[in-house]
């Protein structure tokens, strides 16, 4: 089996480590805009050997895992060179404009649009984890419009890596991902703004920070490069979120001023259902 991987950093890196595991036969073929990223990979054993555009004609996968911009660029571009039996994988973690991008290119059966919903604050192929997404949903949409043998292909490879799959319309997932994702790493980042701003000494952040404030705090450590373009395409979606977070901090501030304690008590009770949500406890009857 030959795999192709564009963009071999955490996400990249992690597919490749587990396909390598689980396909004893498999190659992995690497391609890196970032030189230094594609031989890091390969010294670590991620990546085979360097890909070039001519190794994407007979691939059995392309998984694609660049940022969310270069990615709405380029994919019509790799879709141009993959061969008929080759399935092109997505990471991107918006889906709307990415799906547009392709919606009309001639080898669209050729592309299955996923977001694992797996990650961490890291980049770069150090990075990389082994079953990073071992028990992690991934998001397809427009199943449809992919080729059912390469639909096929792709689900026994997540099947195999342990993801649960769940399909959605792009307009949906980017419309839910804005609250569930976009939103925490917003507020990590103004957490830490706020915290480095107000706090000029920088030991006693360090002396004063536990374990509350390092995972609070743990996304604002994530990389610019793929946030800054993922906010721009999700722009509408993210806006609105912000708009519903500031309401419920403006309320939360006036409740401490009014001496609302009660109040302030009751926000807290009702927000601890998240530790069910998360845990997959159903707390309505459907
Ligand atoms: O856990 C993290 O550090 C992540 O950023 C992972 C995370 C997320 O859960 O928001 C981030 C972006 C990806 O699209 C999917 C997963």
């Amino acid at each position: 089996m030959k795999v192709v991987v564009i963009g071999i950093g955490l996400i990249g890196g992690s597919f490749a480590k587990d396909i390598k595991k689980l396909y004893s036969e498999a190659s992995i073929w690497g391609m890196d805009k970032n030189d230094s990223h594609l031989d890091e990979a390969i010294n670590l054993g991620i990546v085979d050997q360097k890909a070039d555009n001519e190794s994407l004609t007979n691939a059995d996968i392309v998984i694609v895992s660049i940022p969310v911009d270069v990615l709405v660029q380029e994919l019509p571009n790799i879709l141009d060179k993959v061969g008929d039996e080759t399935v092109v994988i997505d990471a991107g973690s918006t889906k709307r404009l990415i799906c547009q991008a392709v919606a009309n290119h001639p080898k669209r059966r050729n592309f299955l649009a996923c977001h694992p919903i797996a990650g961490t604050e890291f980049s770069g192929p150090s990075a990389a984890i082994n079953r990073l997404y071992e028990g992690k949903t991934n998001i397809i949409c427009e199943v449809e419009e992919t080729a059912f043998k390469l639909q096929e292909k792709a689900l026994e490879l997540f099947q195999k890596m342990g993801m649960r799959i769940r399909y959605m319309k792009p307009d949906a997932h980017d419309k839910h991902i804005a609250y569930v994702s976009h939103l925490s790493h917003i507020s990590s980042f103004m957490l830490g703004k706020t915290v480095i701003e107000k706090e000029k000494n920088e030991r006693d952040i360090f002396d004063m920070a536990g374990s509350g404030f390092e995972s609070t705090v743990r996304l604002a450590k994530s990389s610019p490069d793929m946030w800054t373009p993922i906010f721009e395409q999700n722009r509408e979606n993210v806006v609105e979120t912000l708009q519903e977070y500031i309401q419920n901090l403006e309320s939360f501030k006036k409740m401490i001023e009014a001496n609302d304690f009660e109040g302030i008590y009751n926000e807290m009770n009702n927000t601890n259902k998240i530790k069910q949500i998360l845990n997959g406890i159903p707390l309505t009857k459907n």
